[in-house]
């Protein structure tokens, strides 16, 4: 059986006070086994451990390289250190910011996976690529492309996070969702073979608040979400939680 898995990412926002949501946060989590993370920006991930209780912590990104002249990184095994047992690698913020290729993206892979760390791995089609019809093209691509032969359970966890759907309100139709969850999945079966590609979870991203939780919950292949914008506040994020937990 998968995971069910909420997983905020904080972006670029938040100082040290922000940290007060995780203790609201804790205090409106169902219980349960949904597993609850939170990615803060770095210099609020020892914090976050310290404070986090019954939430996991992840990092934003990696470096691939283990230690050296990278200034402004920071490498998995600092992650690692902090006590942030996630890390997200390859968000389309990241591939257009800063130029990430899926060559990058597996790299790093490999690098969490060496420091423990499991890796939330985003891909997702612009929507000049959806408009062509080219969704699930773009998707296999970035798949193969960045997810390394090692990936499992243990240590992997795939994001659909469409671009156009980012910090946009615009959301796919469940249908839409359906068949990219869908498609991922029978990718990562036929990569992996049933038992290894069934249980590895897939996130959806990209516009998730309480009023549309539910219904994306109930794809099959959804087992959580990664969400941005309503992460932030406990008070946003612990309904879609809870209706994670529900579904
Ligand atoms: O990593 C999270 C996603 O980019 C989704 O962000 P959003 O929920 O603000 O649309």
């Amino acid at each position: 059986m998968r995971p069910k898995i909420a997983a905020g990412n904080w972006k670029m926002n938040g100082t040290q006070s922000a940290l007060d949501e995780l203790d609201a946060l804790a205090a409106m989590l169902p219980g349960g086994d949904t597993r609850v993370v939170i990615c803060p920006p770095a210099p609020l991930l020892i914090p976050a451990v310290a404070r986090a209780k019954g939430i996991a912590i992840g990092a934003q990104d990696c470096h691939a390289a283990e230690k050296g002249a990278h200034t402004g990184d920071i490498s998995a095994a600092m992650v690692a250190d902090s006590g942030a047992a996630y890390v997200i690698l390859g968000h389309s913020e990241r591939r257009a910011d800063h130029g990430e290729s899926d060559a990058d993206v597996s790299a790093k892979m490999q690098a969490a996976w060496a420091a423990g760390l499991t890796a939330i791995l985003c891909l997702g089609e612009s929507e000049a690529d959806r408009e062509a019809g080219r969704t699930l093209e773009v998707i296999g691509a970035q798949l193969a492309g960045s997810l390394p032969d090692d990936a499992g359970a243990g240590n992997t966890v795939v994001a659909y996070e469409p671009i156009w759907a980012i910090g946009t309100g615009k959301v796919p139709t469940l249908e839409q969702i359906v068949e990219v969850h869908d498609f991922l999945r029978a990718e990562l079966t036929a990569r992996f073979g049933a038992d290894r590609g069934n249980a590895i979870a897939l996130l959806y991203g990209g516009s998730v608040k309480a009023a549309n939780a539910a219904t994306i919950f109930e794809a099959e292949n959804v087992d959580g979400a990664l969400v941005g914008g309503a992460s932030l506040k406990a008070s946003d994020f612990a309904p879609i939680v809870v209706a994670l937990a529900a579904s």
